[in-house]
């Protein structure tokens, strides 16, 4: 089977995925509740944003929209508030939705009101979109922005893959196993020259949206993919279940990482399809 029980602890589970002719190693932690998640998802994300900064200096963390968010709420509690170093966090989006950043439909906006605002983040160091642009247009002064934090030795280029690595990105996924705004069968899964690319006609609304590559995201050291609930069972079940087949693999399974480590933040209800789940 391509999913390897390395581990049996009471809610976590090293596996092993296989989502392309390599194995590509994955954690995979297991909660009872979604409250139990969003508290192992701040200690994860506090314990790295200590090491980076302590390495070097800052920290660079790249956030879904969705319900993602909600889930960061931890982070944002004691005894985090005052221990994590905001001041050292550069804070990306891996997609956003081309409208304005008071939309109701802004990942900026879901990231302000339920993350940012209530953290010491310089306002500097969040990179948001530039809401006056064209979908094309955003898309290109992203990529921009991120050339120039390259070029100013923020952002590391990585030595496998030449992409641009972001310390840890925080992912949410779709019911359809879309993560960021990469959708199933898309031809935007297969940019390879991008960092930063744009979708008009996106399966879930909004359809103008911009978003990061596929290579760029598996290239980031750390990948948290966060799942919680019963919405997303089947996409679950596809890619961490032990049928494989390379033919259909769903966005989330093609994001499989050159050189980190990618972990699986989910619920009981969220893995309830998973027939491997007796053996965790
Ligand atoms: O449209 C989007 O959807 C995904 C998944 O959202 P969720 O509500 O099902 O968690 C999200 O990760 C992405 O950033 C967002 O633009």
């Amino acid at each position: 089977s391509p999913f390897l029980v390395l581990s049996t602890a009471t809610h976590c589970a090293m596996a092993a995925a296989e989502a392309t002719s390599e194995i590509r190693k994955q954690a995979l932690r297991v909660f009872d509740s979604e409250e139990e998640v969003s508290v192992s998802l701040a200690k994860y994300t506090a314990e790295l944003s200590e090491k980076f900064v302590r390495e070097k200096r800052a920290f660079t963390t790249v956030l879904s929209g969705g319900t993602l968010i909600e889930t960061l709420r931890k982070l944002t509690e004691p005894p985090y508030l005052e221990s994590v170093d905001w001041a050292k966090w550069h804070v990306f989006w891996v997609d956003e939705r081309v409208v304005p950043k008071d939309h109701k439909d802004s990942n900026y906006k879901l990231a302000f009101d339920g993350f940012l605002s209530k953290v010491a983040i310089p306002s500097n160091q969040v990179y948001a979109i530039n809401d006056t642009l064209s979908a094309e247009g955003a898309a290109k002064d992203y990529e921009t922005v991120l050339k120039h934090l390259v070029n100013v030795g923020l952002l590391p280029l990585s030595s496998v893959t030449g992409y641009p690595v972001f310390d840890l990105m925080l992912l949410g996924m779709g019911p359809d196993g879309h993560i960021a705004s990469l959708f199933p069968g898309h031809p935007l899964l297969n940019e390879r020259e991008k960092w930063v690319t744009f979708i008009k006609d996106s399966p879930k609304p909004p359809p103008e949206r911009i978003t990061f590559t596929m290579p760029v995201i598996k290239s980031s050291a750390y990948v948290a993919m966060v799942v919680t609930g019963a919405g997303e069972v089947h996409a679950v079940s596809k890619a961490l279940g032990s049928e494989k087949r390379s033919s259909d693999l769903l966005p989330v399974e093609m994001a499989s990482l050159e050189d980190g480590e990618f972990t699986w933040f989910t619920d009981k209800a969220a893995v309830s399809m998973l027939k491997d789940k007796a053996s965790m």
